[in-house]
């Protein structure tokens, strides 16, 4: 039975390499993909992963019907065995519906990739609606760790290493560490809480007059 896939998890814990490795190993039997992405930092119809790896794909557009595109690419002759769509986070909840019909109607197997929420930790819409109507939610095994060495579930968003909690809810961005540019950092829920990264933490570790943090 194919199935729609939602594989999850924080920024940086390898979404991308396993959409790549995917349809590498399809690809070596002779299947043919459908790749969707969105708002790729490598440049519009781009999935890349932080590995090196990079792959063409097609951009989904805001208003861009996914059930209908794979409709047209198949009546035009051409094949698509499967489909995957990293960044899915992105993605309208309409788009997500249109991936479930391309399972159910296409017979096709959705693989979507993508981080459940963001730096607030609210859930992306597109998100949402993947753990609404997926088969299966996969985590994926390779943990991502706080700086603290627990595992990281929250993305938290940096501005000079300090963590901020408002702002617009789509910012394209690397794991970074920049001073001036918003950047990312993957934390535990404790230190998500505390809005703790991993320089605010040296910093206060440094600091001869801080207390210890309080359980609040
Ligand atoms: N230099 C490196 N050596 C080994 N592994 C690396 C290196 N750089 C990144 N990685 C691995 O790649 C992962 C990020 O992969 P990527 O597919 O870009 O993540 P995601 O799509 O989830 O944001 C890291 O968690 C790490 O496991
Ligand atoms: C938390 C959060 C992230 N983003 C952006 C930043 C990146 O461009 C992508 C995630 O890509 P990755 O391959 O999983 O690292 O999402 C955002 O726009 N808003 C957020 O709150």
């Amino acid at each position: 039975m194919p199935e729609l896939v939602f594989f999850s998890g924080t920024m940086d814990c390898g979404k991308s390499t396993l959409a790549l490795q995917i349809e590498h190993n399809r690809s070596a039997r002779g299947l043919v993909g459908m790749i969707f992405t969105r708002n790729d930092r490598a440049g519009e119809g781009k999935l890349s992963s932080r590995l090196g790896l990079v792959t063409d794909a097609v951009e989904v557009g805001e208003r861009a019907d996914l059930y209908a595109h794979l409709v047209d690419h198949l009546s035009q002759g051409r094949r698509a065995d499967y489909v995957i769509a990293d960044e899915a986070q992105f993605l309208a909840p309409e788009q997500i519906d249109q991936l479930a019909r391309v399972v159910d109607d296409l017979d096709l197997d959705v693989y979507a990739f993508g981080i459940t929420t963001d730096f607030r930790s609210k859930l992306f819409p597109g998100s949402q609606r993947l753990v609404e109507l997926a088969d299966r939610v996969e985590v994926l095994q390779v943990e991502a760790l706080c700086w603290c060495g627990a595992r990281a579930t929250h993305n938290a968003r940096t501005v000079g290493g300090v963590m901020v909690v408002e702002g617009a809810q789509v910012v394209v961005g690397d794991v970074t560490d920049s001073a001036d540019e918003v950047g990312y950092e993957v934390l535990c829920r404790r230190h998500h809480r505390r809005r703790m990264t991993a320089s605010t933490a040296r910093a206060a570790a440094l600091s001869p007059d801080v207390l210890p943090v309080s359980s609040a």
